[in-house]
């Protein structure tokens, strides 16, 4: 097999969560690959408020050109800013083996209780006051060095609250000035597809990565993308869905937080599931 071009954006997460792709290739198919970095919308506009400007598609749609326009063979995205409905014509070839999918909370050296949070994900404001009532919020934006500086040396907010498979990815297990408070899955339930690194491809060509990438993940985000396909929001609404085992956590504005168990059925029909999940709990 000759060289696959793989798209990936130029931050350092990305380039990180490349790289790792790229092992998995080289090791899983005996492939070479050589990065195509491009810069996206989203991150030309750092100083955008994404849920003003809507956040859908703005760190995917370049790199899906890219595999339109035959210029890249695979993209490389972090699943959570994966827009819930797929261009048609790509699709996901598979995922790498999940990270910890869980959400930490940042807070400046020695604040117990965060009275200020920096974050502009509803998702993790709503749980977040739940588990901090009467807490404020500002905007944070930026890669992550740039947020762990905003709360250790800047003090922008009390807190944020971060992936922990991004900072891991990173190398960061400390930072100066902050320390880091993995949230469990009960107290903040994870983004649809966080810790997941899909790889994406064009449709006709899927079949050939079948075996290649991580089932039990790909089982998992499946039921989690159902889910969001189902409900229409994109990534910044304030649903949440996480599949961890046979146990899904679902968290939504309207019913807080909750658990359902999934079965084998609901594994195989994703899509049946998750409008039999989401009718049972009114949302549809
Ligand atoms: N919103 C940006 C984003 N997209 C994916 C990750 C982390 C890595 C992952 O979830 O796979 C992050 C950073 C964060 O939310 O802290």
């Amino acid at each position: 097999m000759t060289k696959l071009v793989l798209a990936t954006r130029k931050s350092p997460l990305a380039l990180a969560q490349a790289e790792l792709v790229a092992a998995h290739l080289r090791t899983a198919l005996g492939v070479e690959t050589e990065l195509l970095k491009i810069v996206t919308t989203g991150d030309k506009q750092a100083e955008w408020s994404l849920e003003q400007r809507g956040g859908k598609g703005l760190f995917t749609g370049e790199l899906e050109g890219a595999l339109f326009r035959g210029e890249a063979d695979v993209a490389v995205h972090s699943t959570k800013d994966l827009p819930g409905d797929m261009a048609e014509g790509l699709a996901i070839a598979g995922y790498l083996p999940r990270a910890d999918p869980r959400d930490v909370l940042v807070v400046r050296t020695g604040v117990r209780e965060p009275r200020t949070l920096a974050t502009g994900s509803p998702r993790r404001r709503l749980q977040s006051a739940q588990l901090f009532p009467g807490v404020a919020f500002t905007e944070i934006r930026g890669n992550v060095d740039t947020r762990l500086k905003k709360i250790g040396e800047l003090g922008v907010a009390d807190g944020t609250v971060l992936a922990a498979a991004g900072l891991a990815r990173l190398g960061i297990a400390s930072w100066p000035g902050v320390e880091f408070r993995p949230l469990r899955l009960d107290q903040m339930v994870p983004a649809v597809g966080q810790g997941a690194i899909g790889v994406q491809c064009r449709a006709t060509e899927a079949e050939g990565f079948a075996t290649v990438f991580d089932q039990t993940t790909a089982r998992a985000v499946a039921v989690e993308r159902a889910l969001q396909a189902a409900l229409g929001g994109g990534c910044h609404t304030a649903f949440a869905a996480h599949v961890g085992g046979d146990v899904l956590y679902l968290y939504h504005e309207q019913t807080g937080r909750r658990t359902v168990s999934l079965s084998a059925e609901d594994f195989a029909r994703p899509e049946s599931a998750a409008s039999r999940i989401l009718k049972e709990l009114g949302l549809l």
